[in-house]
């Protein structure tokens, strides 16, 4: 038997999922032990190369996440909120690391991924790309370097299946413009305007969502001056970023103690 870390993949049919499943095959340096759906899922008792129209992979899709994880050393979790509490608890009994790259988690869902994190190694990130890593610290130093003459924006695109907004990634160069200009996000977010908004408030951080086809997720922060504008772009053409991220943080997670981390601390940034 192979001694590299198995891995298990859970909402193996999702978009995600599916390049989860191609990146952690296609490595040499895991092996995919596992893989996860919803009870009901057409998929669940089918060989996963199989339902996903290849060759027999060896892997049979279960909908009992705690099987699937006690035979494996990390699990890659892009699933949904409510999904992603359960596979935490989960994570925490087997001991694993647990990536979590699922957005849209509130205060509680985040809260309670604390208890989980004193016996897993959590690495848990909005965006898993290097690009929008990189881009996350450049937003910071321009905001650190420009004050509240400069309004700040964050735009982001995304396919028409996404459920939640603004997306993860908004809201990391959101946090980071924020910390970058020394204040909380949390008193100064504006987003959703529609109708008589009123002038902008000075020092807000704006959001805007745009949902349509099949975009894999683009962001912009816009500094926006007088006379003048600064526009920081990521484009991901590709989910196989935010895979390849993903399988990198399950692996820097195998000699980790437990505890919450995030991308930065993965990519050293
Ligand atoms: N951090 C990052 O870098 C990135 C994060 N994401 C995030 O990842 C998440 C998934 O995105 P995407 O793959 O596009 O979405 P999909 O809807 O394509 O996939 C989600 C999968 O999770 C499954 N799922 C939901 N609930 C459960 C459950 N209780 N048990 C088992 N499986 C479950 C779904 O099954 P079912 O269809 O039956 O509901 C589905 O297969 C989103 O939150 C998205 O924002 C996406 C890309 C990059
Ligand atoms: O749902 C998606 O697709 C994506 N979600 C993440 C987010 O909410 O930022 C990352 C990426 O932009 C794709």
């Amino acid at each position: 038997m192979s001694d590299l870390p198995g891995i298990v993949i859970t909402g193996a049919s999702g978009r995600m999922g599916q390049m989860l499943i191609r990146t952690v095959t296609e490595s040499d340096k895991a092996r995919l032990v596992g893989a996860v759906e919803r009870a009901g899922h057409d998929w669940i008792g089918q060989d996963l190369g199989t339902a996903m129209g290849g060759a027999p992979s060896g892997v049979i899709v279960t909908d009992d996440p705690l099987e699937a994880f006690s035979g494996a050393q990390a699990v890659i979790d892009f699933t949904a909120p409510a999904a992603t509490r359960e596979f935490a608890k989960l994570a925490a009994q087997a001991r694993l690391t647990h990536v979590i790259g699922t957005t849209g988690m509130d205060e509680d869902d985040i809260a309670a991924l604390k208890p989980c994190a004193r016996h897993a190694v959590i690495v848990r990130a909005g965006n898993m790309s290097l690009g929008v890593n990189l881009l996350t610290q450049l937003t910071k130093k321009v905001a650190q370097a420009l004050d509240a003459d400069w309004d700040i924006e964050v735009i982001e695109a995304h396919h028409n299946k996404k459920v939640d907004a603004p997306s993860g990634t908004a809201l990391m160069l959101g946090e980071a413009a924020a910390e970058g200009r020394g204040i909380a996000l949390s008193e100064n977010r504006e987003s959703g305007r529609d109708g008589i908004t009123g002038a902008r408030k000075r020092g807000a951080i704006g959001f805007s969502a745009i949902r349509g086809g099949d975009i894999v997720g683009e962001h912009d922060v816009l500094f926006a001056g007088l006379g003048e504008r600064i526009i920081l772009r990521h484009v991901a053409t590709d989910r196989a970023i935010f895979a390849r991220g993903a399988l990198k943080a399950a692996l820097w997670g195998q000699d980790k103690a437990p505890g919450e981390y995030d991308m930065m601390d993965v990519l050293g940034l």
